[in-house]
């Protein structure tokens, strides 16, 4: 079983425009509701293929009852922790040409006592889990500190931690040595303190989270396609998508689809990298399921040039 944690979850609406004009009036077409949040997005990815998971989520107010009957409309097992605060909605905007606007809200706050809480449902459920997967943005309220000892105290209890965040997040799941982190290229480019122009700067920023505490390093690169940095040696894949319409959740997807395939090895990132690819190819947040993925068509190779520039972002 696999335990996702998603401290800041949300009801994501997306909404199809035919453009995005500043200061006017626009008519949706298709608009889609989902349960997200990124652990929430790995929960239903496995789902969607046969992987058993369990999601863990604060969730208080209106948008909190949606969101749990939404994760259960969608047959998503799930620890529930109830919270005073509403539960974030999110909005994506996406146009035909596949560009995507995002408009995330900050998310209720977490008290002391409710992230004590939410902890305490990890903490208990995470002896039964292979992995514990600690996905997105901190909600306001818990200190880096306070999170930082989430990550240690898993880590000390024997499990398996992979964490998906940003900034100070991301980096306190490292130093506490996460089997695993999934940084996107504006994430690792921030730990690293360094723009990321080739892939040889990829390279060296993946390096320095391993020299840091983490032990594989898996990073999305949008169009780009991912690198693996593990114990092993290092692997760079691609996906191309053809008719790209929504690239939300496809860094969820990837991480969903490595784990599900042993999250290790040449194996591992193909699999992650048909996920990815699919649930660009699918509206809003929908994930992928086993009759969208196509691995025919990821290229993956063992000695990739260092000199080789990275799309634009
Ligand atoms: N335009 C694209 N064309 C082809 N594949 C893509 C494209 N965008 C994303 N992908 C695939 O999806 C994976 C994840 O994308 P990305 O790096 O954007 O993740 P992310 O920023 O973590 O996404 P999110 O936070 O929305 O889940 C990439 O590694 C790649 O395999
Ligand atoms: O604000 P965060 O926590 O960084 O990201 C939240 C979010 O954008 O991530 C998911 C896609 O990866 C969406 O379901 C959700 O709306």
């Amino acid at each position: 079983m696999i335990l996702t944690v998603t401290l800041n979850p949300s009801v994501d609406r997306a909404l199809e425009v035919d453009a995005l004009v500043r200061g006017e009036v626009l008519r949706a077409g298709d608009s889609h509701i989902d349960p997200g949040g990124k652990g929430v997005n790995v929960s239903r990815a496995l789902l969607a293929n046969g992987v058993r998971s369990t999601a863990v989520v604060p969730a208080g107010g209106a948008e909190g009852e949606q969101l749990v009957d939404l994760l259960k409309g969608e047959g998503v097992d799930m620890v529930a922790v109830p919270i005073v605060g509403r539960t974030r909605s999110n909005i994506t905007l996406a146009e035909p040409d596949g560009t995507v606007t995002k408009i995330n809200e900050a998310g209720p706050v977490l008290s002391p006592a409710e992230f004590a809480e939410v902890s305490d449902a990890v903490l208990a459920a995470a002896s039964s889990a292979d992995w514990v997967v600690i996905c997105g943005s901190l909600p306001p309220g818990p200190s880096v500190p306070a999170f930082a000892a989430l990550c240690e105290r898993l880590v000390a209890a024997g499990a398996r931690l992979a964490v998906d965040s940003s900034g100070p997040a991301l980096l306190a799941g490292v130093s506490a040595g996460a089997a695993l982190v999934k940084p996107n290229r504006e994430e690792l480019a921030e730990a690293a303190g360094a723009e990321l122009c080739t892939l040889g700067d990829v390279l060296d920023a993946c390096a320095r989270l391993r020299k840091a505490g983490a032990g594989t390093v898996l990073a999305s690169l949008g169009a780009d396609g991912a690198v693996l940095v593990e114990e092993s040696g290092v692997l760079i894949g691609r996906s191309p998508v053809t008719v790209p319409r929504s690239t939300v959740g496809a860094g969820d997807a990837l991480l969903a689809g490595f784990l599900a395939a042993g999250a290790r090895g040449e194996a591992a990132l193909i699999e992650g990298l048909a996920w990815g690819a699919a649930a660009v190819s699918l509206p809003g947040s929908r994930m992928p399921g086993p009759h969208d993925l196509d691995r025919t068509t990821v290229r993956v190779e063992s000695r990739p040039d260092p000199s080789r520039p990275l799309g634009r972002d």
